[in-house]
């Protein structure tokens, strides 16, 4: 792991008329790095990565990305190196699995959708389609997508996830902000999830990964950090957290019961029988 540090946070801070959703959040993202953030429903989690990716603007606070302030639109942030994918995949769902992957490659050279359309029609994007279609076979393979002429919408959720994810990859990030990836995803997606993981953390960028599945998380990160209604609860060793006695607040309201275990195995089970 690098010491670089990728991407910084500080107070950040989101309210939605009354509600705090998220308060004060600081945290730090180096190079090369995965950190994974869990925390029950309605902790902050998604708000978090709508603050960092621009899909929600921030009521305070402020992020950094290799020394610049990062802030305006996702688009300006996707071209700064943020990727992301959503709790619910947002595909172009009456494009191809191909068209879709092309567009993640797209998306980091182009200021918007519409400068990119703009830019296909006006040949700007000819020369470098070749390549592309090349490097989204690769791609493919790497992550076990089959059928890239299969509409977008043809496909189970699973498999959109999957593509979701490698559309992100496809931008070559420096931060991949991943949202609950794994849901709806078979053994085969979760390993393609998993495989895109740690081609980001091997070009020395890094990854966010939200998830309720505590455990899994715990596998695939080197650090953890615990959102509870709005604020980090602990930020550490993914081993530190599951046997801290804030995670067992966190989750169950009381430090007595030891047994953090049981209840990430049950949704690991739910991730492995979850077939789509
Ligand atoms: N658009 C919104 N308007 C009002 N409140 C919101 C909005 N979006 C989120 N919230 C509230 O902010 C809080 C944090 O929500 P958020 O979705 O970030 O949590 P989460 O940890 O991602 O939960 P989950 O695991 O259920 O996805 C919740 O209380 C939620 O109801």
């Amino acid at each position: 792991m690098g010491e670089e540090t990728l991407l910084v946070g500080r107070g950040l801070t989101k309210r939605y008329g009354g509600v705090t959703a998220l308060e004060d959040v600081s945290f730090e993202l180096r190079a090369g790095e995965v950190l994974g953030l869990v925390g029950p429903n309605g902790a902050g989690k998604t708000t978090l990565v709508d603050l960092i990716s621009g899909t929600q603007a921030a009521t305070a606070g402020e992020l950094v990305l290799r020394g610049a302030e990062l802030s305006g639109p996702a688009s300006r942030r996707a071209r700064a190196g943020l990727a992301r994918t959503f709790q619910y995949p947002q595909l172009a769902l009456e494009l191809s699995v191909r068209e879709n992957l092309l567009l993640g490659r797209a998306a980091r050279r182009h200021a918007s959708l519409w400068r990119m359309t703009v830019g296909a029609f006006a040949g700007a994007l000819r020369p470098r389609v070749a390549d592309d279609v090349r490097a989204i076979r690769l791609l493919a393979e790497e992550l076990g997508i089959e059928g890239l002429d299969r509409e977008a919408g043809d496909l189970s959720l699973g498999e959109q996830r999957l593509v979701e994810v490698g559309r992100a990859l496809g931008q070559d990030p420096l931060v991949l902000l991943l949202d609950e990836p794994f849901a709806g995803s078979d053994a085969q997606g979760v390993a393609g999830i998993a495989e895109v993981i740690h081609t980001v953390r091997r070009r020395g960028h890094g990854v966010i990964l939200v998830d309720h599945n505590v455990d899994l998380v715990a596998r695939l990160v080197d650090r953890i950090m615990l959102l509870d209604r709005g604020r980090v609860a602990f930020d550490g060793e993914p081993r530190e957290c599951l046997a801290s006695p804030q995670m067992q607040q966190v989750y169950f309201g009381s430090v007595d019961d030891p047994d953090v275990g049981s209840e990430t195995g049950t949704r690991e089970a739910e991730v492995e029988d979850v077939r789509s």
